[in-house]
């Protein structure tokens, strides 16, 4: 049985295996597995197929292949016309794969020797879980011939758990990768259909009941998760009637000198439609009067640097703080993102130049942090991420290593830095920062220093506009701001923007972002079972 609504938990291949591995040893057999993966790409296939319509089947040498062997069965006996190409030779299959290619009652061609023109659907079943290096040799003639099918021929094709050639895990392309106009997948989605490239190869991913219970989750305990309200949505902080403007928090953003001011207005817009309380700008004196001219609800204060800076965050009532954006790049800004790490329980998000002012010296950085007691929230794009934490010397690296008392985690984290998986570049970069890291681009992911993580793939495209990110920061804060637990309101916050964006559609300039979010929450608070005079 398929299901539509997708549930959150993403499990890692190693994740999955360990689910397989509890159901199996609970008494259901892998191979009842096998058959019910195999009937539920059946069904899938005889949808996308037409009646009576020719379908190829590409099986590979293990149990991926086996769910193969199990469609291409349940095909024929429907009345689909089945071929099926088989990459190894049939005595090359172990186990439930054997087994499947026993109970098939049809022809076995080898691959190379299969003509796909004819075939109204093809069903990759060549590749899964188990992918273990790049392709080369037959197997990528395979992929590279299917994806030549597709393209021309205009058919569809379905993927069995991934498409072949995508790692599951890391969403990775190894070698080449299966172009698939739809993936099915079985008991929960995995983050190589969220992370990009995978996400793209799949198209689009619907998941299969195959008798594996949620309960196996109690023991896998999965650290991932889709960015969904149903994951944060207990902790949001929804307006209460009893509530007043100071019990909604106030939210404080830097801005940069004169000629650099719309960043922050961005970033403090964000956060006063995410809900703070209030909302000031701290402003170089040069800037007020622009600032000025352009606010009403957002208040200013003067800030010429970091020892204004700490006079104004003496006020403990200012517990979220955004710096970053339009400050500049160099000494000026990390002095100040310094002073704004002193120690106090509010919330910081460092974003933009308050991350680039430490290139190179991610270690003060997150030496800083550790020290400064409240969360701390940073929001790199790609390029700031590297800089920050890419290509660290090998003298940084000594200063890591000599910080902790357990040089081999910190190894391990170190080289999760240069991970190709950006949810495992994200997740290193967090533990070693003790900080939020939200690592930005279509596929969103945010990590909690202690693993967590959450990936987010509801963003349009159109979202990827000048001062968005700043905005986003904005909007982290609001809700900082009103007590949402950081991880929880750095994962609201991306949702909130990116269906803010889907909301108001192409055509999105940054400033629309923040008056999209009324109909967004009304929406959002809706689906709480909320209600509105
Ligand atoms: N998880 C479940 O509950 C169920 C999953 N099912 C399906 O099983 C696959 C995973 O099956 P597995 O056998 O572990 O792995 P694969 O079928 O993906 O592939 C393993 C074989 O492929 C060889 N391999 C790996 N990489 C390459 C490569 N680059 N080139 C060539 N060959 C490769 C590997 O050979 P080794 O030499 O590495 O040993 C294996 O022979 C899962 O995706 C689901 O579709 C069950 O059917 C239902 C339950
Ligand atoms: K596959």
């Amino acid at each position: 049985m398929t299901s539509h609504r997708l549930p959150p938990e993403l499990l890692s291949n190693s994740e999955m295996a360990e689910a397989d591995r509890l159901t199996i040893a609970s008494g259901v057999p892998g191979y009842a597995l096998m058959e019910n993966a195999g009937a539920a790409v059946a069904l899938e296939a005889s949808w996308l197929a037409p009646r009576h319509g020719r379908i190829v089947v590409l099986c590979g040498p293990g149990n991926n292949g086996g769910d193969g062997f199990v469609a291409a069965r349940l095909l024929k006996a429907r009345d689909f016309s089945v071929t099926l190409g088989l990459l190894v030779s049939i005595d090359a299959l172990r186990g439930d794969a054997a087994a499947a290619a026993r109970a098939w009652n049809g022809e076995i061609t080898a691959i190379e020797a299969l003509d796909l023109d004819a075939a109204d659907l093809v069903i990759d079943a060549l590749f899964g879980a188990g992918l273990a290096r790049d392709l080369d040799g037959p197997a990528r003639a395979a992929v590279d011939r299917l994806n030549a099918f597709s393209r021309e021929r205009k058919k569809p094709v379905l993927a069995v758990d991934v498409p072949s050639g995508i790692d599951g895990t890391s969403g990775q392309v190894r070698g080449v990768a299966v172009w698939a106009s739809k993936t099915i997948t079985f008991f929960r989605r995995k983050p190589g259909h969220l992370l990009l490239p995978g996400r793209l190869h799949c198209n689009e991913t619907i998941v299969a009941d195959i008798g594996i219970t949620s309960a196996v989750l109690d023991v896998v305990r999965p650290a991932t998760q889709a960015n969904e309200p149903e994951v944060w949505g207990g902790l949001y902080p929804v307006p209460r009637i009893d509530g007043h403007k100071y019990a909604r928090g106030h939210a404080l953003v830097l801005s940069g000198d004169l000629a650099h001011t719309g960043a922050a207005r961005l970033a403090a817009r964000g956060a006063l439609r995410a809900g703070a309380g209030l909302v000031t700008i701290a402003t170089p004196r040069e800037a007020l009067g622009a600032h000025a001219a352009a606010l009403t609800a957002i208040m200013t204060a003067v800030c010429d640097g970091p020892e204004e800076l700490a006079a104004i965050l003496e006020d403990g009532r200012k517990n979220a703080l955004v710096l970053g954006p339009g400050l500049g790049v160099g000494a000026a800004t990390r002095a100040l993102t310094l002073s704004a790490l002193a120690p106090a329980s509010r919330a910081k998000i460092l974003d933009a130049d308050a991350l680039s002012s430490f290139k190179g010296d991610a270690f003060s950085l997150a030496q800083a942090i550790r020290g400064s007691g409240g969360p701390v929230v940073l929001t790199p794009h790609d390029g700031e991420f590297a800089r920050l934490f890419g290509d660290l010397s090998a003298d940084d690296e000594r200063r890591w290593l000599k910080s902790d008392a357990d040089p081999e985690t910190l190894q391990k984290r170190l080289n999760g830095l240069r991970s190709v998986s950006k949810l495992e570049r994200a997740r290193a970069a967090a533990a070693l920062a003790g900080a939020i890291v939200l690592l930005k681009g279509p596929d969103t992911v945010v990590a909690h220093p202690d693993g967590r993580a959450m990936i987010d793939d509801t963003s349009p495209p159109w979202l990827a506009t000048a001062g968005s990110g700043d905005v986003l920061a904005g909007m982290i804060a609001g809700l900082c701001a009103q007590s949402m637990p950081p991880f929880e309101a750095a994962s609201a916050a991306v949702w909130l923007h990116g269906a803010g964006a889907r909301h108001f559609g192409p055509g999105l300039v940054a400033e629309d972002i923040p008056e999209s979010l009324p109909a967004v929450l009304r929406a959002l608070f809706q689906s709480f079972g909320l209600t509105f005079p």
